[in-house]
């Protein structure tokens, strides 16, 4: 790949056209912020140049500042590796300019990206160019300016909005907001820019700096109120994250003592918090979700994806009609196959209802539902299997009942179709015991809502082929999931790694420590629910059986907790019916029922685990450390046996798959924040106070003692059993 630049050519009419080349995004790296400021000096200093256009080559104005230089900074633990952007170049040069600038936009303009456009005296866009501050999910805030631009160009209001919620507009958008002065076609967007700048050069268009703009802010008063009423929602709905509240400070700095000072303070702050471990997690969790789609052997060998564009459904319940969902909202068409005609009415509905739900919150418009609806065809026999591409098969965890759909698939279906599972613990290869066709299986593994949450985990056994890992990833995307290839085991990946999360929160209740208490510091650690408000929200027959799989497949360091058994005696069965550990009233939030204390009492009474009889004493932090460290010991297992490609793939799976804290950067990158040394000796201390179930791993052993950090790659000799 060529080496990132910038170029300039001044053409005859006097416009100066300098040109970002980095692709694909074309990120503001080092490089290209070096030939900005040499070509924005150059082309004020020529006499031949009255007026500049800057735009991004290849359809994309740009992605923003480039991040792998983030991680450097990180890294290095050295700040002074960020270049000044916001006052050498976009102030002095762009915006002080004695020559008009105008930005051509299109495709993208991203972060710094648009911070450099609002830097420039007029933006003119093509159409549907993606407009956004999306900095906050870095960790950070905009660093070139942003703060104090936006919210003059677009009002107070929807910049904050922008910047908070790292939500982008369209350039049609931008346009009704004052943002962008023109949107034209892609074609014209040169041809407008370079008659737009001369114009302001020639004062047939006014010449804006938005800085010095104060006429959409409105008054201090106002101003004020609206930022209180951000940090209140911020504090709501980012209590972890520094940058939210950063942001507002910054903002308000230029709305009480004008723009320049704003920027200089958005500088400061920048500079304090990339150096935060948000960031650090967060970025990572930025190259790590993009590495997903980097498998060996299977993206790296020449093949090309085949066309999905018919797929089967087996199974109109929960799972199946959410998948359903997924695909057609995505132009896909579904067979949905259900055993009879009542089961089918069902899952129709429920398809129907999880799109109607979108429309409902704004997600989607009534015509695209419509259209959605349109692909989606109901079946009780195979004769539609002749030319589908694809089959998800999401019946109930039954190894006979699936043992038999895959036989029959294998007649039903085409030689090219791909045989997927939705199973989410029952080894493929028995699952596909009966067929002669192991090539083409493999796990298509939902989580639940599938039609909402992203993570697709794909499940490989040593026999699926490469083509069909290949398509399905194709396909995920096309779904807009995040495919993460995973091997083949009990649990595979997140359910494996995670399993004793709900397990240790259970022998933490057997030791003597609330329940609610334990999803407090759960929540307050950063994940969205506690592991008992989500056993009530999966349902205890759920709880029950996927903990017999742990039980049978890891019996030496599974902890057997009597409590599901007992609430499920006494009637309860978590939200499904209104009876849990938190009572459910619509229209507010759950409640812990106090009703559920004596169940509990009697749940320690069966476990006898407490050291003398008596409740043990943990801190806040010892709870959250109790109950994610011994998943930190099963994700090193993962590591170990090679279920994962690499460790980041793990954090990928936690964050999307289980909602760990994204700011933490995922399981194994926050173990290593943590310490491995540290989670080693905490869990060996428990071992020697609790039991088994707190062992150590080897890995985990060999890591902590060597030094070594969890997320480093595992060498293929220490891979014991090599699944990928
Ligand atoms: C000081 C400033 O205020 C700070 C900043 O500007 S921070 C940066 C702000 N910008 C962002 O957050 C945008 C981040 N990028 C994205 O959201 C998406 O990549 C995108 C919408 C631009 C493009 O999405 P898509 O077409 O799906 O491509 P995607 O796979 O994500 O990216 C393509 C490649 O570009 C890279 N890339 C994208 N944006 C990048 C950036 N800002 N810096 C460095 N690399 C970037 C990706 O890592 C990926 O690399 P790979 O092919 O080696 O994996």
């Amino acid at each position: 790949m060529a080496a990132p630049r910038v170029t300039m050519e001044v053409g005859n009419d006097g416009v100066a056209i300098i040109t970002l080349i980095n692709p694909p995004v074309n990120a503001l790296a080092i490089p290209i912020v070096a030939g900005l400021k040499d070509k924005f000096e150059e082309a004020t200093s020529r006499d031949d140049v009255k007026a500049i256009v800057l735009t991004g080559n290849g359809g994309r104005f740009s992605g923003g500042f480039d991040i792998n230089v983030f991680q450097k900074v990180h890294g290095a633990g050295d700040v002074s590796l960020m270049p000044d952007v916001s006052v050498e170049l976009v102030v002095n040069l762009i915006e002080d300019c004695k020559k008009p600038i105008v930005a051509a936009v299109e495709g993208l303009a991203l972060g710094g990206g648009l911070e450099l456009a609002m830097g420039c005296h007029a933006r003119i866009a093509a159409p549907k160019t993606q407009l956004g501050l999306p900095e906050l999910t870095l960790g950070v805030i905009p660093g070139f300016g942003g703060t104090q631009r936006l919210p003059r160009l677009v009002g107070l209001s929807k910049a904050i909005e922008m910047m908070l919620l790292s939500k982008s507009i369209t350039s049609e958008e931008g346009w009704k907001l004052g943002l962008i002065d023109a949107v034209v076609t892609s074609e014209e967007l040169l041809k407008v820019s370079r008659l737009w700048a001369l114009d302001i050069a020639a004062r047939r268009k006014p010449w804006i700096r938005s800085l010095h703009r104060t006429d959409k802010l409105g008054s201090l008063s106002e101003a004020r109120e609206v930022l209180k009423l951000a940090r209140l929602q911020a504090k709501k709905t980012a209590p972890n994250m520094p940058q939210h509240q950063a942001c507002l400070d910054v903002i308000e700095e230029g709305i009480v003592h004008g723009g320049y000072s704003g920027v200089l303070k958005e500088a400061k702050v920048f500079k304090e918090l990339v150096m935060l471990d948000t960031s650090r997690g967060l970025v990572h969790v930025f190259f790590a979700q993009r590495a997903t789609s980097k498998v060996p052997n299977v993206t790296d060998i020449g093949l090309k994806p085949r066309g999905v564009r018919k797929v089967a459904v087996i199974g109109g319940g929960l799972m199946g009609s959410g998948i359903a969902t997924a695909h057609i909202l995505n132009n896909i068409y579904v067979v949905l196959k259900e055993v009879n005609s009542e089961y089918l009415l069902k899952g129709i509905k429920t398809i129907e209802a999880n799109v109607r739900g979108l429309v409902t919150r704004g997600k989607l418009t009534q015509d695209k539902a419509n259209n959605a609806l349109k692909m989606l065809k109901g079946v009780l026999d195979y004769s539609e299997f002749k030319d589908v591409d694809m089959v998800i098969e999401a019946v109930i965890e039954s190894v006979p009942l699936k043992q038999k759909i895959f036989s029959e698939l294998e007649k039903a279906c085409p030689p090219h179709c791909i045989l997927a599972t939705n199973t989410s613990t029952i080894d493929l290869n028995i699952v596909g015991e009966k067929t002669s066709s192991q090539d083409r299986i493999i796990g298509a593994h939902f989580f639940s809502p599938a039609h909402v949450m992203p993570l697709l985990e794909i499940v490989r056994t040593e026999r699926t082929s490469a083509q069909v890992i290949l398509d399905l990833m194709t396909v995920g995307k096309i779904i807009k999931k995040v495919p993460v290839v995973v091997g083949n085991c009990t649990g595979f990946a997140v359910n494996r790694a995670f399993f004793p999360y709900s397990q240790s929160a259970r022998l933490l209740v057997s030791l003597g420590v609330d329940v609610f208490r334990i999803d407090s510091a759960i929540r307050s650690f950063g994940l969205p629910i506690g592991p008992f408000q989500l056993l009530d929200l999966a349902g205890y027959g759920v709880a029950a059986a996927t903990s017999k799989e742990f039980d049978k497949a890891f019996p030496d360091r599974s902890f057997q907790s009597p409590l599901v058994d007992l609430l499920l005696k006494s009637g309860r069965n978590g939200k499904a019916n209104g009876k849990g550990l938190y009572t459910y009233e619509k229209g507010s939030k759950p409640k812990p029922d106090p009703s559920v204390l004596p169940i509990i009492e009697e749940c320690r009474r069966l476990s006898n685990i407490m050291p003398g009889g008596k409740p043990i004493s943990v801190t806040e932090k010892e709870i959250v450390e109790m109950i994610l460290f011994p998943v930190v010991n099963e994700s090193c297992r993962v590591l170990e046996e090679g279920i994962v490609v690499r460790a980041s793939d793990l954090d990928v799976a936690s964050v999307l798959g289980m909602s760990f804290p994204s700011y933490r950067g995922g399981i194994v990158f926050w173990a290593d924040v943590v310490g491995a040394n540290y989670v080693y000796t905490s869990l060996k201390k428990w071992s020697q106070l609790y039991g088994n179930f707190f062992k150590p791993s080897r890995f985990l052993e060999e890591r902590a003692t060597k030094g070594i950090p969890l997320s480093a790659p595992v060498s293929s000799s220490s891979t014991s059993r090599a699944r990928l």
